[in-house]
């Protein structure tokens, strides 16, 4: 068996994390830290501070400090400038950025490139520009009063991500917290900390003042501490259906305003008279991009009878052709699972798998050729029924399964049969049943012909366990405001 060096090939050097507590990174005052291992080889990057209530109350306190200061009551020119700058210094740093997030999470380097750096500087800039149009309501009432809103941020805000997308999502919060006048503390993933503790830094170099933005790293527990803090207004938070359902109780006592994008089981739905070339491509990326590790992957490929053999085996051809491989390797496509207990997770359900008398197309098990690393082929598989757990469980790797499907109403049934509802993609070329049948799946969002097409106005996030409320746009700016009405009577 041939073995595959997964070396990262860059001059860039991973680094050590600290916290960074009211504009200076600091160690955790009982000097705890825990190391950071990179999945693609399993050596150690750096260590981490792990943070203990301690730094969480001393970051909690430097944001509420900061709260009374300049940031809020910047012009908001002024501001905007600011948030337009850290996006600037983001691509300045961008191939320091890939390379880190690379390192962290084991995905392509053209892929933190192409998506993930770009994605982050963006935030930065759309909500720069954002901030500037956002108005207020206002209603007439005859000749009797005048009403009108004015807005306020929230406060402090919590800020709780996960692993998969690590920059891409802080900054997806951060970027409209801060517009709309927050101070934060960010928990990055425990998994991945390197490219949030150079944000800080970034933050900073383009003058956001000294205890706006702070950082706490740490496992739950640290996350716990902020969402049970009293003096924290509001938690936004990306990661685990579970793990949302343990924040609200946390901070059930204290109040807190919350934003949840949870886990999803996302269906692609695939009529006949689709354009098949189109459909296999967009569907290679929607169930293995980024190792299938985005929350709107489509894991639930289900194909209308008349054209499921053509589409399996043109599937099936197109899969095989993948690499998995070197995150640092420009031919590789799939890169290593992010860590060792997410990768015996997803090995995990492969075995349910075969006990629930899975067919396999490509795949299903670990890659070969590895002498280290948490790699794991991309996997079609079939045969199994409504069901099974690997239709219904968010698996979170390169993982999906393929149904047929006879009528609408049978495909709609199974599709909506889960309790997830966070994203879906839908393939015809019948405009009329895209519109009948799109409006009738249970998602946040329903992608016609396409997947993960993004525009940051649109309202992005998930119904039933896939979250609660909305980000994008004019809905991150409520999140991270608040309203008081003023009525004047004429
Ligand atoms: N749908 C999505 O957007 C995502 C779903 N996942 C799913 O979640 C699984 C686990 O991934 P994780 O990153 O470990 O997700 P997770 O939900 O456990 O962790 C996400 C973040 O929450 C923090 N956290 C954990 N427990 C907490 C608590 N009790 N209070 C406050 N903060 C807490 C973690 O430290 C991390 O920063 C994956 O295998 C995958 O199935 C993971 C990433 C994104
Ligand atoms: O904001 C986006 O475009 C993507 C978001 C993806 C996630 O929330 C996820 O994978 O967890």
């Amino acid at each position: 068996m041939q073995t595959q060096t997964t070396e990262a090939k860059t001059e860039i050097k991973s680094i050590d994390c600290s916290h960074y507590i009211n504009g200076k990174y600091a160690p955790s005052k009982n000097g705890k830290t825990f190391e950071n291992i990179n999945p693609a080889t399993e050596e150690k990057l750096g260590v981490v501070a792990a943070g203990s209530k301690e730094e969480v109350d001393q970051a909690v306190s430097a944001a509420r400090k900061a709260l009374k200061g300049e940031w809020a009551n910047l012009p908001l020119r002024k501001r905007s400038a600011i948030i337009r700058k850290i996006g600037d210094l983001i691509l300045e740093r961008k191939e320091e950025l890939a390379t880190l997030e690379s390192l962290d999470t084991g995905k392509p380097l053209w892929l933190s490139n192409s998506v993930d750096i770009d994605r982050a500087a963006y935030n930065f800039h759309f909500f720069a520009d954002f901030m500037t149009s956002v108005g207020n309501e206002t209603y007439q009432q005859d000749d009797i009063a005048v009403h009108y809103a004015v807005r306020r941020p929230v406060g402090v805000v919590g800020l709780i991500n996960p692993w998969n997308l690590p920059l891409l999502l802080m900054t997806w919060k951060l970027a409209p917290a801060l517009a709309a006048g927050n101070t934060v503390v960010m928990k990055p993933s425990e998994v991945t900390p390197m490219t949030a503790t150079v944000l800080a830094q970034i933050c900073s170099d383009a003058g956001v003042p000294d205890g706006v933005v702070n950082m706490v790293h740490g496992f739950g527990e640290t996350g716990a501490a902020l969402t049970s803090h009293p003096d924290v207004d509001a938690i936004a938070f990306t990661g685990e259906t579970v793990t949302g359902s343990e924040i609200m109780k946390s901070a059930a006592p204290t109040l807190k305003k919350l934003s949840f994008e949870l886990g999803g089981k996302n269906p692609n739905i695939i009529f006949a008279d689709t354009d098949l070339d189109d459909t296999i491509e967009t569907t290679i990326k929607s169930s293995f991009i980024n190792q299938g590790e985005v929350c709107l992957c489509g894991s639930r490929i289900y194909v209308e009878r008349a054209i499921y053999d053509a589409f399996l085996e043109r599937f099936v051809a197109r899969t095989k052709e993948l690499k998995v491989g070197n995150p640092f390797e420009e031919t590789t496509n799939i890169g290593a699972l992010v860590s060792e207990e997410h990768y015996k997770k997803v090995l995990r359900y492969l075995d349910i798998a075969k006990e629930e008398g899975a067919t396999f197309l490509t795949g299903g098990t670990a890659s070969e050729g590895f002498e280290k690393g948490f790699f794991v082929d991309p996997t079609i598989i079939t045969g199994l029924g409504k069901d099974s757990r690997c239709v219904r469980e968010e698996i979170f790797g390169p993982v999906v399964t393929v149904i047929p499907f006879d009528t609408e109403e049978e495909v709609l049934e199974q599709v909506n049969g889960t309790h997830y509802g966070l994203s879906a993609s839908l393939w015809t070329s019948d405009i009329k049943r895209a519109h009948r049948v799109g409006g009738q799946i249970e998602a946040g969002m329903v992608w016609i012909n396409t997947w993960f097409l993004r525009d940051l106005r649109t309202p992005f996030g998930g119904m039933k366990h896939s979250g609660i409320g909305r980000e994008g746009g004019a809905h991150s700016f409520d999140f991270y405001s608040e309203l008081t009405n003023i009525t004047v009577k004429l």
